[in-house]
This record gives structure tokens, sequence and C-alpha cells, in this order.
């Protein structure tokens, strides 16, 4: 039953163990975040463990990131048992091959139709990588557009429990319709965990019930569930360049950096929009600190303060994009594009509300035609730089 009303939902749709925390690296950690988060407005937004004895939301994810990477570690290590990727689809029947296949084509057509520019570059991706990310794709997409979609008024935090039934149900080998089948088989074939999936829908939750952010790690920990996640997601799927002496954790971190970026990008580009809906994704300390309320986004009038405050806010998402782009040179070869066209492509919306001077509450803040099309060949020359030739050179 749940199952067909989320398939109603869908548009077009006709279409832990948790590794031990090493105290060298928590430290390192810590004073990372500190200067990090200082990037609020001014004042340090994050005062560490021992001010606040229960750890922040960037401790918590930090943790997650761990989980997924010791699976991916293991992986790397155990060359004997590693996943063959080239190996064809192993399934009972000529029939049910066709099937799975056609249920990849579906996603890739999803993605081709969503995401011009990110389907492109998957093209570059070896045939069962690309496929697998398609198949994530579109179970994200999915799982937006049930709290985003036409729909989305009669979505309740049941109908999300049900759609986390379903996650676990796929990833169980019981898939509910094509686009499930897709990504049951892709978690079958790569070692992709399912935290990060449950800790997606966590975030359409969040979205059900909450419009305002009290600070930055309230807002960290909401960009973590709805986009960090992907960055998980996708790894194992992506894979590490074979020569890469990066640690696992430092990747997985980048992609994680890379979520949170292109998250905080799009809610300074979406301030406008989301306000229409009574909804304010900027932290409230921030704004008060900047001398500015909920009134002022609601009116919506680009003043000196706005500018300050959002001057603020774009330095601290450039920070996380100059994050993730220490991690992208450790990735396969072959994926390295996708994730540079859409890394720069992305940062590029933040120099548009600049362009804009700000006005992100009457103007789209949009990459034109000739900025996305330069920006290809540019992320094609970074894709071709390999790993750093030094050991755990990255996000360290
Ligand atoms: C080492 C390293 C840097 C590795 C790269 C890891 C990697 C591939 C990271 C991907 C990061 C990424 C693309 C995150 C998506 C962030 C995002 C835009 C999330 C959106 C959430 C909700 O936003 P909102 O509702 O506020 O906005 P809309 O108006 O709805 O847009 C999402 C919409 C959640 C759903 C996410 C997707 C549909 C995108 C999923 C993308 C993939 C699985 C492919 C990722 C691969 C590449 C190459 C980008
Ligand atoms: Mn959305």
């Amino acid at each position: 039953m749940s199952g067909v009303l989320l398939w109603v939902v869908c548009p077009k749709d006709n279409i832990n163990s948790l590794l031990s925390y090493l105290p060298r690296n928590g430290r390192s950690r810590t004073s990372k975040m500190c200067s990090r988060l200082s990037f609020s407005t001014g004042v340090l937004a994050y005062s560490g463990a021992v001010a606040h004895p229960s750890r922040s939301s960037e401790e918590k994810v930090y943790e997650v990131v761990l989980k997924q990477a010791a699976l991916v570690r293991e992986q790397r290590r155990d060359k004997e048992k590693a996943w063959d990727l080239n190996k064809p689809v192993e399934t009972d029947s000529l029939t049910n091959r066709d099937l799975l296949n056609e249920a990849y084509d579906r996603c890739g057509e999803v993605c081709a139709e969503y995401a011009k520019t990110f389907y492109l570059g998957t093209l570059l991706m070896t045939p069962e990588r690309r496929r697998a990310v398609w198949a994530i794709y579109v179970w994200c997409r999915r799982t937006d557009e049930l709290v985003d979609g036409p729909n989305a008024s009669h979505i309740t935090p049941k109908a999300l429990d049900r759609w986390e039934r379903r996650l676990a149900d796929l990833f169980e080998g019981r898939p509910y319709d094509m686009y499930d089948a897709a990504l049951s088989h892709t978690v079958s074939k790569f070692p992709v965990d399912i935290q990060p999936f449950r800790d997606m829908i966590e975030g359409m939750r969040l979205d059900l019930r909450k419009s305002r952010y009290k600070n930055f790690d309230e807002l960290y920990l909401y960009c973590y569930y709805v986009a960090g996640t992907v960055g998980l997601m996708s790894v194992p799927v992506m894979g590490i360049a074979p020569e890469s002496k990066a640690s696992t954790e430092s990747v997985y971190n980048a992609a994680l950096a890379l979520g949170i970026a292109n998250q905080l990008t799009n809610i300074l580009r979406d301030v406008g929009e989301d306000a229409r809906r009574g909804r304010v994704y900027l932290p409230q300390d921030e704004l008060a600190r900047a001398g500015l309320s909920d009134d002022d986004i609601f009116r919506g009038k680009v003043t000196e303060k706005w500018r300050n405050f959002m001057k603020g806010q774009i330095k601290r998402a450039r920070m996380f994009f100059d994050e993730a782009e220490k991690g992208v040179s450790e990735l396969n070869v072959a994926s390295r594009w996708p994730v540079w066209a859409s890394l720069l492509l992305y940062k590029q919306i933040l120099d548009a509300i600049e362009a804009n001077d700000y006005d992100n509450f009457t103007r789209r803040a949009y990459v034109g035609k000739a900025k996305k099309l330069l920006s290809l060949p540019v992320a094609y020359g970074r894709a071709l730089m390999g790993p750093s030739k030094l050991t755990h050179s990255v996000a360290r």
C-alpha cells in the first residue's frame, strides 16, 4: 500500500562498528572544526566539547564517516574479496538480466532528464559504476520528491517510515519496483551501507517538522542528512584510485564536504523561494548577530547588513568546497570528471549570487550555458590530475 502511494508521488513517473575514535585524529579534527566554524559571522560559533559536554553535529557526523570509510577500506585491503565490477550481471535467468538492464536504463533516463550535465559526466565512467550512480541518483531524487514534490502535502512521518522499510527491503534483496531493483543490485555489488540512505530519510523527516535552525551546528546536521549523505553513498561506487595514498577517511571527508557545500549553496540561492514557503534555512544566531531577523528576510530588501551577512555565508560555503577539492583527485580516474564538473558548476552559483549583488530574494542565481559549457573542459583538465604522492595528504 505504502509502496503504491510512494510510487504515485514520484514525478514523471508514469515515472558502526564505530572505529575507535583515535585521539590524535580527534584532536586534529577538532581544531579543524573550530577554525572552520569560526567563519560564522565573526564570533566563534563552535566552542568545542569542553564547553558543550554533548557532541557537536560535526563530531556525530564524523563518526558516520569513519564507519563508512571502514567498509571501503576493508574492500581496498582485501583484494581477494574485492567486488569484481567487471563481472556480468549474475541473475538466475535471461529474463531477469534483461529486466535489470532495463531498470538501470530507466534510472539513466531519469538522470538525463533531471540532471543533464551530471548525466553527461557519468558517461565517462565504467558502465558498472555509471549505472550504479544512476540508481543512487534516482533513489535520492525520489526521496527528495516525497517532501518537495507535487504530493508533498500528503506526506506524513508515517509515509517516510514506510519509505524507510522499503529501503531496508531493497537492501535485503526484496525490491519493490524497477528503480528499487536497480539500487538493490547496486548495493549488492558495491560496499554501500544503508546508513547514509536512512540518514537522508531522517533529513526529510526534519523538513516536515522544522523550519528554523538555531545555529550552524543544527544547520550542519540538516545539510549532512540531505546532502552530505550523497557523498557517502557515492564514494563506494565512484571508487578510490588504486594508487591513492590518501586515507579512506580523508576521501570520505572530502565527499561529505562536497555534499555540505552543495547544500549550503542551494540554501543561499533559494533564500527568497524558501521564505515564501515560510522556511528560513539560515542560522538564527548568526542572523541576530548581523542585526537581522526573519522579518528582514520576509521583507526581502537587500541592505548593507544583508550583504555583509551573505558575504560570511558564502565564505563558509567556499571553505567546504575547498575541503572537497582536496579529495577529488583521489577518486578513480573515470569518476573524477563528473565530480569536478558538478563541483565547479555548483561553486559558480556562489559567484552568481555575488553578481546579483546578493539579491537572493527576487533573483535566482544561475550559471549560464556558456559558463556551464566552459566548466566541462576545465573539469576534464582537473580530472587528469591523479592522486597526490604523499601519504595521508588529504584533509588531515
Ligand atoms: C572525494 C569526493 C569529493 C567525492 C565526490 C562525492 C560526491 C559524488 C558527492 C556528491 C555531492 C552531491 C551532488 C550532493 C547533492 C547535494 C544536493 C544538491 C542535495 C539536494 C537535497 C535537498 O535539497 P533542496 O530540497 O533544498 O533543494 P532542491 O530544490 O530540491 O534542489 C537534494 C535534492 C537531495 C537529493 C540529491 C540528489 C537528487 C542528487 C544525488 C546525486 C547523486 C547520487 C550523484 C552524485 C554524483 C556526482 C558526480 C555529483
Ligand atoms: Mn528538494
